[in-house]
């Protein structure tokens, strides 16, 4: 399976993700927000690189063009809450796109807070029958809302390749995301590989909790 990590690379990446990790700066939401927004920008940009293209021609004023241009259809599948900002990065760049949602909530099963159930209770999603999933979420910690996220989805069509997109991953989410999608059409990107898990699994430096950051604490 394809895995891009895009600071492996230096880029302005680098800057959205030194401000996202920030205790100072996290206080404010909008910033924080709009840093996912301008990564899943990002992300978008180098995913459609990937794609299929086909010459096509396009009359101007004053000639006619040729420009090759994506014949992928395109859709954006975004797991609810903290993948909202993401989805609007993704969906600036690939404005064409269907548009996919399913919520997803992660919820200790132990007293101790060690061990998570995730709960998915909304699914709204065009036919994904030979589409180009991308999969948007900004955290891969464990994997499991991923895994739920893309069995909600393609109980609703089978696509033609998944892009998994986050911003930060852990090794484990991503060993998580070999063994259960689809291999050989599957693709993870993400903007950083952390070091792992804490015992409550947490991304380790990570952010902390991505959507009380963009919306504030849930009960
Ligand atoms: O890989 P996992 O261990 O499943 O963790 C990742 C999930 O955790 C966060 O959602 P959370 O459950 O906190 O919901 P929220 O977006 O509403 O805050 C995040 O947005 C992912 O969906
Ligand atoms: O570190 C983490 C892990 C899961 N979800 C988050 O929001 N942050
Ligand atoms: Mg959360």
């Amino acid at each position: 399976m394809k895995i891009i990590n895009l600071s492996e690379k230096n880029s302005i990446i680098n800057r959205y993700l030194a401000e996202m990790r920030d205790c100072d700066y996290q206080k404010n939401r909008l910033l924080f927000r709009n840093n996912i927004k301008r990564i899943g920008e990002y992300e978008a940009f180098e995913i459609s690189k990937t794609l299929d293209y086909e010459a096509k021609d396009v009359t101007t004023p004053l000639g006619v063009a040729r420009v090759n241009l994506p014949t992928d259809q395109v859709v954006i599948g975004t797991i609810f809450r903290a993948g909202l900002p993401f989805h609007e990065g993704f969906l600036n760049i690939f404005d064409h796109s269907g548009n996919a949602f399913v919520s997803a909530y992660r919820e200790y099963t132990n007293e101790e807070h060690t061990e998570i159930g995730v709960h998915i209770e909304y699914l709204a999603t065009p036919d994904l029958t030979d589409k180009t999933l991308i999969i948007a979420d900004p955290m891969l910690a464990t994997g499991i809302s991923m895994e739920m996220g893309m069995k909600a989805f393609i109980t609703k069509g089978n696509p033609k390749h998944i892009h998994v997109a986050c911003v930060l991953a852990a090794p484990e989410g991503i060993e998580h995301i070999k063994n259960t999608f689809p291999e050989g059409k599957t693709t993870i990107w993400c903007a950083s590989i952390d070091e792992g898990l804490n015992e409550h699994k947490y991304i380790v430096p990570g952010f902390g909790d991505a959507g009380d950051l963009c919306y504030g604490n849930k009960l």
